[in-house]
């Protein structure tokens, strides 16, 4: 889904980071991918949903963000979508867009701390805590970051816009299953988040449907191919 870039397309400010793919070793570091998005878009559903589809091919790890409790991770766990030493939970205490953009340290701990005890690993998936809309990822914490939103919002929000909306490498239009219930005009809804984001991706999911996730790993799987160095063996991720 592309549109022409208007003219007064805002600048981006959050895309794909510079490949830095090495760490101090010169060993090659996993792929970051933070998921960000309002509170109850569908982040946690789209992280499981991710680990289920990749985890037979890619090495995979998980950090989680909440305020004031680790129940992301705890719901991951329970899914059992990875093993529970690749799952590991950051409690902010504080607005999640702190912990992904202002001060990351305790975010990339947890993620070097994550590959240096089950490395190596292809992809980190970073989810934030559920935010506003203008919660975006440092480009030092990630190397590509997804917004996630749902029907269920509003169909008005893409029109809001905000840097999530606006520049994250892929948006992500959830829940599509209840447009008919909400009276959500899903056509519309695309249309003007594809004329918000220029020629950036926008793909609408449905988590209730089966394999609704595809649109999904379909971009990241073509992140990884472009990530370089060859991949590490999948075996260890397999839950
Ligand atoms: N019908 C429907 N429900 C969904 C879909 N995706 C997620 N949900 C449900 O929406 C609720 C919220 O999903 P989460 O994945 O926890 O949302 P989140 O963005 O991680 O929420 P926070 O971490 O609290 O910000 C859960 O009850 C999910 O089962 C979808 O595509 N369709």
């Amino acid at each position: 889904m592309h549109l022409e870039q208007p003219a007064a397309f805002p600048q981006r400010h959050t895309h794909s980071a510079p490949a830095a793919v090495r760490d101090g070793d010169g060993a090659r570091r996993a792929l970051r991918i933070g998921l960000g998005g309002p509170v109850g878009s569908g982040k946690t559903a789209t992280v499981a949903a991710l680990c289920r589809t990749l985890r037979s091919s890619f090495s995979l790890g998980v950090v989680t963000n909440d305020i004031y409790t680790r129940e992301d991770a705890a719901y991951l766990l329970r899914e059992a979508v990875l093993p529970a030493e690749r799952i590991t939970a950051v409690e902010t205490g504080a607005c999640p867009h702190t912990a992904i953009r202002d001060d990351i340290s305790a975010n990339l701990e947890a993620v070097e701390e994550l590959e240096e005890t089950t490395g190596p690993l292809d992809l980190v998936l970073i989810e934030s805590g559920g935010d506003n809309l203008t919660a975006t990822f440092s480009q030092g914490l990630v190397d590509a970051q997804v917004f996630v939103i749902d029907v269920a919002g509003g169909d008005d929000i893409p029109r809001k816009g905000g840097p999530g909306i606006t520049t994250s490498d892929l948006l992500v239009i959830n829940k599509t299953d209840l447009a008919v219930h909400v009276g959500c005009d899903l056509a519309a809804m695309a249309a003007d988040a594809e004329a918000q984001r220029g020629p950036l991706p926008v793909v609408l999911t449905s988590l209730a449907a089966e394999d609704g996730v595809a649109p999904v790993a379909s971009w990241v799987r073509e992140k990884l191919a472009a990530w370089p160095q060859p991949r590490s063996s999948p075996a260890a991720s397999r839950a």
